[in-house]
C-alpha cells in the first residue's frame, strides 16, 4: 500500500488527518495496541483503589463519620476482594490482589509496546522502500538543481528515524491520554465533585497551553532540521572530495568552512532547547501547582471530616495518574511538531514527479533495437541563459561508428544524455529505428544502449558485481570475454582474489584508467545494439586505447557505436566524425576528409601529430 500524505492540491495533510494517512494499512494494529492499552490503563486504576478500599475499611478506626464518608466505588472494590471482613483477617489478599492486576497491566503494557513497535517499524520501513524507489524514479532535473544529496539522504534516515520513533512511542501514548481522561474524570467525580475540580481544573490550561506553545514554536522544528541537512550535505560532499582538500592543502579553509554551518546548527537547536525548556518548566509549574491545590483540598475536607482518608489516597494516585499523560501531551505535541516537519520533507520528496510522468508511449518494441540513430533539429538548454546544444541533425546507421569531437562544455555529454533521454529535448527530435525516443518506453529505450559515462562509476562491490552490473545472469565466460575486450583481464588476474576482488570502500582502489576499463566491460557485457562511450579512454595509456580500439574495431556492425573523445587516435577510425563548438555542429566528415578541411579538427591533428613527431625524436637521440 502506497503512503499518500497530501491532499489533492498536493499540500502535506496536518494534525490527525496526516496521523490517520501515515498508518493506514497498520491501522488494526494499533486498535489492538489500544486495545491492550486500555485493559493495561484499566489495571492500573484498580490497584490504587484497592489500596484506598483496604485504608478505609480496614486498616481506619471505624470511627463514626469515616467509613461513611468513603465513596461507594471503594465500597464496591472492598467487596470484589472479599469484603472486610475476611481482608481484616488476611491482609495479603489487597496485596497480592494489586500486584496481580499489577502483573496483567505489565504484561498488556508489553503487548501494546510490541504491537506500536511493530507497527511503527512496518510503516516506516514502507516509508523508506517507497522514497528509495521515488529517488530512483526522479527527474534528472531535480536531482541536478533541486536537492543536495546530503539533504535527501537525512530526509531517508533522520526524517523517517524521527517519524518511527512518533509512531512507536506516541501514537498509543495519545490514547493513553484520552482513555485516562475520561476514565478517570468519571471515576473521580464519582467520589468527589469538589475534590475533582480542585485536583483538575487546572489539566484544560495545561493541555490549551501545550497546544498553543507548539504551535508557535514549530518554525524552529524545521530550521534545526535544514541547519541539519545542511550540515549533512556538507559533510558528505567533504569526505567525497577528501582527497582534492588534502591536495590543495585546504584543510583549514575546509575546516573555517565547515564552522557556519555546524554553528547555525549548534545555534538553532540551542535556540530549540531553550525553548522547550522554558515549555517544560512552565508546564511543570502548573502540574506541581495543581498537585498542590489538591493536597490544601483534600487536606481541608479531611479536617472538615467531609471525605475519608481512603479517598484522598486514591485521588492522590489517580492526579498522578492522570498528570503525567496530560504532562506527556505536551511531548507529544513537540514531538509530533517534529514528526509533521519531518514528514512534510519527505513528502516533498515523495510529491515529486516521476521522469516518467509525461510519457505518451505508444511504441514498445519487442525485440532489440537496429541501432539507427536520427537527430533532426535538436536543440536543448540546461538554463533558460543559453542554448546548450542548438539545431543538431546527424544521423548513424546500425554498425556504424559516430565520433564526436569538441572543445570542452560544447555539449557533446549532453548530448548523450539526450539520447539515453537524462533530459528530453526542448526542440527537435530523436529517433531510434524511426521512432520517436519520446514515444519509446524509457526502459526498453536506456537497455539498447551500453554506456560508459564520462566519470565511470563503481560499486563497492567485487569486480565480478560491477561487470556484472547490467546482465545479473552472465556467466564467467562472458564476463571474461567483454573484460578481455576491455583489457583488464589480465589486470584481474593479478589481484589475489581476481573477480572476487572487492573494490572501493571496502577493498582496493583501482586506478582510473582500470576504473574505466572495468565500465567498459561491463557496457560491453550487455552486448547492447548502441554502445556509448563518453571520453571512456581518457585514462588509459596510449597502447591500451589502441588494444581496446581494435578489439572495438573487432565488434564493427555488431553495435552502433557513438565515442565522445578529445585524443584524435580514439577517434581517427570512425565512420563520421562531428565537430561539436558552442553546442552546434560546424564540421562533419571523416577523419580524412577533415584533416584536410581548415578547422578544428585539422588545427588538432596538426598539434597531436607535431606532439608526437618531436616525443618520438626526443626517444631517439
Ligand atoms: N546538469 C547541468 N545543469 C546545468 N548546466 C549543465 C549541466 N550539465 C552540463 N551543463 C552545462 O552545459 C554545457 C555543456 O556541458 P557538457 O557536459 O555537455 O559538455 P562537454 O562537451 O561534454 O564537455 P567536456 O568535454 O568537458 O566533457 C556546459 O556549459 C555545462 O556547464
Amino acid at each position: 500500500m502506497s503512503l499518500k500524505l497530501h491532499n489533492d492540491a498536493g499540500e502535506t495533510l496536518s494534525g490527525p488527518k496526516l496521523v490517520w494517512q501515515l498508518i493506514a494499512g497498520y491501522r488494526s494494529m494499533y486498535l489492538w495496541a489500544a486495545l491492550a492499552l486500555f485493559i493495561s490503563t484499566s489495571f492500573q486504576f484498580i490497584i490504587p483503589l484497592i489500596g484506598s478500599a483496604t485504608i478505609d475499611y480496614v486498616l481506619t478506626e471505624p470511627e463514626a463519620g469515616k467509613t461513611a464518608n468513603s465513596s461507594p466505588l471503594l465500597r464496591y472494590v472492598m467487596d470484589l476482594i472479599g469484603g472486610e471482613e475476611l481482608v481484616s483477617t488476611r491482609l495479603w489478599i489487597p496485596l497480592i490482589a494489586m500486584v496481580i492486576f499489577a502483573a496483567l497491566g505489565g504484561l498488556f503494557n508489553y503487548y501494546q509496546k510490541l504491537a506500536a513497535a511493530k507497527a511503527s517499524d512496518g510503516i516506516c520501513k514502507r516509508m523508506k522502500d517507497q522514497l528509495y524507489d521515488h529517488i530512483q524514479r526522479l527527474t534528472n532535473r531535480y536531482l541536478d538543481h533541486d536537492t543536495q544529496t546530503g539533504d535527501l539522504v537525512q530526509r531517508c534516515t533522520s526524517d523517517v528515524e524521527t517519524t518511527r520513533i512518533f509512531l512507536a512511542a506516541h501514537v498509543v501514548e495519545i490514547g493513553r491520554s484520552v482513555i485516562l481522561v475520561l476514565t478517570v474524570l468519571p471515576i473521580m467525580l464519582s467520589m468527589h465533585v469538589g475534590l475533582t475540580i480542585a485536583s483538575l481544573g487546572l489539566l484544560p490550561i495545561i493541555i490549551l497551553y501545550s497546544y498553543l506553545y507548539i504551535k508557535k514554536v514549530k518554525h524552529l522544528f524545521t530550521e534545526v532540521d535544514e541547519a541539519e541537512g545542511r550540515l549533512t550535505s556538507l559533510v558528505q560532499e567533504n569526505i567525497t572530495g577528501i582527497r582534492v582538500v588534502r591536495a590543495f592543502g585546504r584543510h583549514d579553509y575546509e575546516i573555517e568552512k565547515f564552522e557556519k554551518p555546524n554553528s547555525e546548527y549548534r545555534d538553532t537547536s540551542l535556540k530549540l532547547i531553550n525553548t522547550m525548556s522554558w515549555f517544560w518548566s512552565i508546564s511543570d509549574i502548573v502540574s506541581l501547582t495543581q498537585i498542590g491545590i489538591a493536597l490544601i483540598a483534600s487536606a481541608y475536607l479531611a479536617i472538615q471530616g467531609s471525605v475519608s482518608v481512603g479517598t484522598i489516597f486514591a485521588f492522590l494516585a489517580l492526579i498522578n495518574m492522570v498528570l503525567w499523560p496530560v504532562r506527556m501531551i505536551g511531548r507529544i505535541l513537540t514531538d509530533f511538531g517534529k514528526t509533521s516537519v519531518a514528514l512534510k520533507r519527505i513528502n516533498e520528496i515523495l510529491t515529486q514527479p516521476f521522469e516518467t510522468e509525461t510519457d505518451d508511449i505508444s511504441c514498445k518494441p519487442d525485440t532489440a533495437a537496429q541501432g539507427s540513430i536520427e537527430l533532426d533539429q535538436v536543440s536543448f538548454s540546461h538554463s533558460s541563459d543559453s542554448k546548450t546544444v542548438e539545431d543538431i541533425s546527424l544521423s548513424v546507421s546500425p554498425g556504424e561508428t559516430l565520433a564526436i569531437l569538441g572543445p570542452s562544455g560544447s555539449g557533446k555529454t549532453t548530448l548523450m544524455h539526450l539520447l539515453l533521454r537524462f533530459y528530453d529535448c526542448d526542440s527537435g527530435t530523436i529517433k531510434l529505428d524511426g521512432n520517436d525516443i519520446k514515444t519509446l518506453d524509457r526502459s526498453y529505450l536506456r537497455a539498447q544502449f551500453g554506456v560508459v559515462l564520462q566519470e565511470p562509476f563503481l560499486y563497492s562491490r567485487s569486480i565480478r558485481s560491477n561487470i556484472q552490473f547490467g546482465v545479473s545472469q552472465a556467466n564467467q565466460i562472458e564476463i571474461e570475454e567483454a573484460a578481455r575486450m576491455a583489457c583488464i583481464h589480465d589486470t584481474i588476474q593479478t589481484f589475489t582474489d581476481g573477480y572476487e576482488t572487492e573494490i572501493g570502500e571496502k577493498g582496493i582502489t583501482l586506478s582510473g584508467g582500470q576504473r574505466q576499463r572495468v565500465a567498459i566491460s561491463r557496457a560491453l557485457l550487455r552486448n547492447p545494439p548502441i554502445l556509448l562511450l563518453d571520453d571512456a579512454l581518457s585514462a588509459v595509456d596510449n597502447e591500451t586505447e589502441s588494444s581496446i580500439i581494435q578489439a572495438l574495431q573487432s565488434r564493427r556492425g555488431k553495435s552502433t557505436t557513438i565515442v565522445i573523445a578529445h585524443r584524435l587516435s580514439t577517434l581517427a577510425h570512425a565512420d563520421k566524425i562531428v565537430v561539436l563548438e558552442g553546442g552546434r555542429i560546424t564540421q562533419f566528415g571523416t577523419h580524412k576528409t577533415l584533416t584536410e578541411e581548415d578547422g578544428l579538427y585539422q588545427r588538432l591533428w596538426n598539434i597531436q601529430t607535431k606532439l608526437e613527431e618531436t616525443l618520438a625524436a626526443e626517444t631517439q637521440r
